[in-house]
């Protein structure tokens, strides 16, 4: 059997709010290529933990490691540089754009040669602008959005636009995505295909997903595992079936949102 490695790796991770546990003693990895998902009720800490590893909230202790490298003190900027990409519970795009002029805006912080590169080596320019092109059409493709690419995003449907956001994410080419509540807002129908586009990505691209959700039932089908929390400390770690049949999560569950 091929050896898995961990791309990320949350140790022993604690953040307190004046005296509020909002992440307690968490422990977890996720692996190359791996759909890891975080559930847990309303206030159980996902997004504080989405923070924490995106740089936008300091831990008071633990560890968090990417590739090996330590995370916890560096700016969101440079953890985004490192190849960890996330999308927000709101739509993150720019509306008055075309899909397409979205797409290659991701691509542009993707692209090494800047303003000056470009004057300089024309011939590496152009080649590069020939590879954005191919990569927006790819995750086009890839995302269903081929045929809306001169659409204007704010004139799309909320389902679609948070598949731009999503293509927008992939074309920046990271190694991590982090999802927040990517279906939040959503009705049956946009949720279902939200869904089986996230399971299409990980399973074509093989990027590791970093999936942090509320709603149990949408995760439990295209998850290979599941966290969840609850009053900021891991509960139940394991595949979806043993965390949806694990009796600390159906109480959690059941004492709040259900
Ligand atoms: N900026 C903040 N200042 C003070 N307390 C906070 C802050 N952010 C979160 N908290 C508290 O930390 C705890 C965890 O909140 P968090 O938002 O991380 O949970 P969540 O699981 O993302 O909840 P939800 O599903 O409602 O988004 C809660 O008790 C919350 O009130």
């Amino acid at each position: 059997m091929p050896e898995t490695t961990n791309l990320l790796d949350v140790e022993d991770l604690s953040l307190s709010f004046s005296g509020v546990r909002a992440i307690d003693g968490v422990t977890f990895s996720v692996r190359e290529g791996e759909l890891f998902s975080v559930i847990g009720p309303n206030g159980a800490g996902k997004s504080s933990l989405f923070n924490c590893i995106s740089g936008v909230y300091k831990p008071q202790s633990g560890s968090i490691r990417f590739a090996g490298d330590q995370l916890i003190g560096l700016k969101p900027h440079r953890i985004a540089r490192k190849g960890i990409a996330r999308t927000f519970q709101n739509v993150d795009v720019f509306p008055a754009m075309t899909v397409q002029e979205n797409l290659l805006l991701a691509r542009d912080g993707f692209m090494r040669a800047g303003a000056l590169g470009c004057m300089i080596r024309i011939g590496r320019s152009a080649r590069e602008e020939r590879e954005a092109a191919a990569a927006v059409e790819h995750y086009a493709e890839l995302l269903h959005i081929t045929d809306l690419l001169a659409a204007p995003v704010g004139s799309l449907p909320h389902g679609t636009q948070k598949r731009v956001e999503l293509a927008r994410v992939l074309a920046a080419e990271p190694r991590l995505i982090m999802l927040d509540e990517p279906v939040a807002g959503m009705n049956h129908d946009e949720t279902g295909e939200m869904a089986a586009t996230i399971q299409r990505v990980n399973r074509e691209l093989r990027v590791a997903i970093l999936l942090v959700e509320h709603d149990m039932s949408m995760v439990m089908g295209i998850s290979d595992r599941v966290c969840a929390l609850d009053f900021g400390q891991r509960i139940a770690l394991g595949s979806p079936a043993e965390v949806a049949g694990d009796a600390l999560v159906v109480n959690a569950y059941l004492g709040g949102a259900l």
